[in-house]
């Protein structure tokens, strides 16, 4: 097959930073993306509906003319969220979700919950407003191997918050391990997973074989083969609790390429490409639209896209860089290869 037309996808995790990086990051998402859910780790992070909406402004105001692109805004739960706030962002139509990051788990989560027994008010509202929870599933204990944090996360914070809030909804996102593919088909139809395009495509060593790759570091950092075969057969088995998130998360060249450099890997410009592959890979084009365009739509009760999009069999470059306020911004696969090209209807 060479030429693929899908209903328009929606990418349900997606970090657009702010201000002078909107205009750099927002179109590649809006050409692919009808929607996206867009994630609160800003700094300060984005805590009420008012901040949402504020938000929401400035992302619209970076979409190209003619495009058709929506982003789904999110809360970021700390220790202090208050069931009114929950309340409040349920009722306004505009907040979609409220996000969960353990303190200190990953990039700006400082505000983070420290101890998620102080958000069981929080939780209830949420669950009662039919408010969805995503997490990011990892926990901070530094006694505990980078590598084990998720399935710690899931025996220590994950399954016993769930016993306590049976009916809340939660999005386990970018899961990375088997243990997570297993917990998420185990559990009730409330509980979903979003899977990124580098965790489909990369195994840890595309981070550390052959010398040190920083734009390939994100948070939960790549695990060994055996992990990445069970998010692609989870991804490409028509089980509609495991759809498409990106978790694109740019970072300035400079705060990559460090002696400390931070988590993240950009993705939007190539992101529903990068799927196409990993689907190709699998044997499993067929799959592809509705783990990217209806099971994300269906898991928030929104309704699915009506445009579509189609990719060409079509090799195409990644540039070496894109500008990025002062600094450059180094996408997935920079400098490399993309099998399938974006065409426009
Ligand atoms: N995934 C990452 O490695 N980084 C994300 C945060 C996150 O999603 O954990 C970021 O905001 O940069
Ligand atoms: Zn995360
Ligand atoms: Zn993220």
């Amino acid at each position: 097959m060479t030429r693929l037309t899908l209903s328009r996808p929606d990418d349900l995790h997606l970090h657009l930073r702010d201000a002078e990086a909107l205009p750099v990051v927002v179109p590649h998402s809006a050409e692919r993306f009808g929607r996206a859910i867009v994630m609160p780790n800003l700094n300060p992070p984005v805590t009420t509906t008012a901040q949402a909406t504020a938000y929401r402004q400035r992302i619209l105001a970076s979409v190209p003319a003619g495009q058709d692109f929506t982003p789904l805004m999110t809360l970021y739960l700390t220790d202090n969220t208050l069931p009114e706030t929950v309340a409040e962002a349920a009722q306004s139509g505009a907040v979609h979700a409220v996000k969960l990051y353990p303190a200190g788990a990953t990039t700006n989560s400082d505000s983070g919950v420290t101890d998620i027994g102080k958000a069981d008010a929080a939780l209830s509202e949420m669950a009662a407003a039919g408010l969805p929870l995503l997490v990011h599933g990892e926990v901070t204990d530094p006694a505990v191997d980078i590598f084990d944090r998720e399935r710690v996360f899931i025996e220590q914070v994950l399954a016993p918050l769930l016993e306590r809030h049976p009916d809340l909804k939660v999005v386990m996102e970018h899961i990375t391990t088997r243990e997570a593919v297993e917990f998420v088909k185990r559990a009730g139809a409330n509980v979903a997973a979003t899977v990124t395009p580098h965790h489909l495509l990369m195994n840890r060593n595309a981070l550390l074989a052959g010398g040190i790759r920083p734009h390939h570091y994100c948070l939960p950092v790549l695990k060994r083969e055996s992990h990445r075969e069970a998010l692609l057969e989870a991804s490409t088995s028509g089980n509609p609790r495991f759809f498409l998130g990106t978790d694109s998360a740019p970072h300035a060249r400079g705060a990559k390429e460090t002696a400390c450099g931070c988590a993240g890997i950009y993705s939007a410009h190539a992101a529903l490409e990068l799927y196409t592959e990993a689907f190709e890979q699998a044997g499993a084009l067929d799959r592809l639209e509705a783990f990217a365009a209806h099971y994300g739509a269906d898991f928030y009760g929104l309704p699915r896209n009506s445009g579509s999009v189609t990719l060409e069999k079509s090799e195409w470059r990644v540039p070496e860089s894109y500008a990025f306020g002062g600094d450059h911004l180094v996408p997935l696969r920079a400098g490399e290869t993309v099998a399938w090209r974006l065409v426009s209807d």
